[in-house]
């Protein structure tokens, strides 16, 4: 089906807006609760076609998923026996089913499932994860697109990660759960979903500690159980509506966030002369200003969010002056600009970094999203050029954002869907 996002730009986005469960925590969160071999309640689940997959896949190895309506999923693993997944139509298009091979070691001590898809923004290795599992006795195999990870003993060690990394983390953290005696990882990554993970699985009578700092601690438990959860609000998300909101001089409360989790974000709308307004869950954007030009550079947390970069880059085309904009995390992260250049975008990538010349208006152009967050840099560009923008390519999106464009239209955007 051709899906599309039809954009008439101009409107200043007003009103509030309430932001969805985290994309990276839940499509973490489901996986793991197959390490329960228990039932398990998961609420504030994002409605994303990640979410959907993930619960797909989960039900073709034998796990009972019940949609309980408003956002919740009950799962229940009790009737998986195996973890073998090998449908690459299902899984080519999405990252997290790296969780599975993890959490499937965990609990069967092996675990079969496509090489890992995702977003198209450079490279992005397996090997940290791998180095993790070898570390802990596993045997890893690649062949015919499909990793194999099996261990005759599942035992902790010390890993030290070579280069700081969400995935990695996580998944040695799934497959430490239940492996014997105690598991370190040093440099681990301190993103909030990586928390949020470890929660879940404490609550499922892991023993994990540290998590949120560099060294995670987690000491191996014979058997799990099912419990409830709460994903948390999904700091990308919300940090799209921010730059949305700055974006089109806009005035905006975003309810259901927590607002640390958003400070690097917050530091630099504040930068650009956007006010900020912090009311415990909810942050209050306004920008009256003219908008000043910023470098911002991507880190791992508590550092500005790779993935917030691209809608950022659209924002800084609005700023007075000349930006830059430095990419740490991945190496192809810029291939979306020559689509805002379309739009009437002056910028200029020279490897990592962008020059963002900014530009008095953006014009509204056909154009297509190349990835998720691309897809996102494209909206934020459509809500304030001049005309019509089309964006193609839609299916990128709805990896990751809840309802964009109802909750956009919610905010006085004139967005339509097309479905054809
Ligand atoms: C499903 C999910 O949660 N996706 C997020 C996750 O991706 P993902 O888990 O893939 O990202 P990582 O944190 O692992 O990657 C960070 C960097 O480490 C490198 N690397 C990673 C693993 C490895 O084994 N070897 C290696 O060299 C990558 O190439 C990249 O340069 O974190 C990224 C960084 O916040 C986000 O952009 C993604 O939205
Ligand atoms: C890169 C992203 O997603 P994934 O890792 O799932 O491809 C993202 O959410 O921006």
């Amino acid at each position: 089906m051709n899906k599309k996002l039809v954009i008439e730009g101009g409107s200043k986005l007003q009103g509030s807006v309430s932001i969805s469960g985290f994309k990276n925590s839940a499509i973490a969160i489901i996986p793991a609760a197959l390490l329960a071999g228990d039932n398990c309640i998961i609420d504030n689940l994002p409605n994303i076609s990640d979410v959907k997959v993930l619960a797909g896949i989960l039900k073709s190895l034998g796990a009972t998923v019940i949609d309980k309506g408003n956002n919740t999923l009950e799962i229940d693993s009790r009737n998986i026996t195996s973890c073998s997944y090998a449908d690459y139509e299902v899984a080519k298009d999405i990252r997290a089913s790296y969780y599975l091979l993890g959490a499937g070691l965990g609990r069967f001590k092996r675990a079969v499932g496509v090489y890992p898809g995702g977003c198209s923004i450079g490279s992005r290795p397996i090997d940290q994860h791998i180095k993790g599992f070898e570390a802990m006795g596993a045997k890893v195999s690649i062949e015919h697109g499909l990793v194999t990870v099996e261990a005759e003993k599942l035992v902790g060690a010390e890993i030290y990660l070579d280069v700081v990394s969400v995935g990695a983390t996580i998944n040695i953290m799934l497959a430490a759960t239940m492996a014997e005696g105690n598991t370190i990882i040093e440099n681990a990554a301190k993103e909030p979903h990586i928390v949020d993970v470890a929660n879940f699985l404490n609550c499922m009578g892991a023993d994990i500690k540290g998590a949120g700092t560099d060294v995670i601690k987690i000491k191996g438990v014979k058997e799990l159980k099912g419990c409830n959860h709460t994903v948390i609000p999904d700091q990308i998300e919300a940090g799209t509506y921010m730059i949305a909101a700055a974006a089109t001089k806009g005035d905006v409360i975003i309810n259901n966030v927590i607002p640390k989790h958003l400070e690097a974000i917050t530091a630099k709308l504040k930068e650009m002369g956007v006010d900020v307004i912090e009311n415990g869950e909810s942050l209050r954007v306004v920008a009256s200003n003219t908008l000043k030009s910023v470098s911002v550079k991507t880190l791992v947390y508590p550092g500005f969010p790779t993935d917030l970069q691209q809608p950022m880059t659209s924002l800084l085309t609005k700023a007075k002056g000349n930006s830059i904009v430095t990419e740490t995390i991945y190496d192809g992260r810029f291939k979306y600009v020559d689509e805002l250049k379309r739009m009437g975008a002056n910028i200029k990538v020279e490897g990592r970094a962008a020059v963002i010349y900014g530009v008095n208006r953006l014009s509204g152009a056909k154009v297509s999203a190349c990835d998720l967050r691309a897809g996102a840099a494209l909206v934020v560009a459509g809500l304030v050029a001049d005309g019509v923008t089309e964006i193609e390519n839609v299916h990128y999106i709805d990896r990751g954002y809840d309802k964009l464009h109802e909750k956009l239209q919610g905010l006085g955007a004139k967005i339509k869907r097309i479905n054809e």
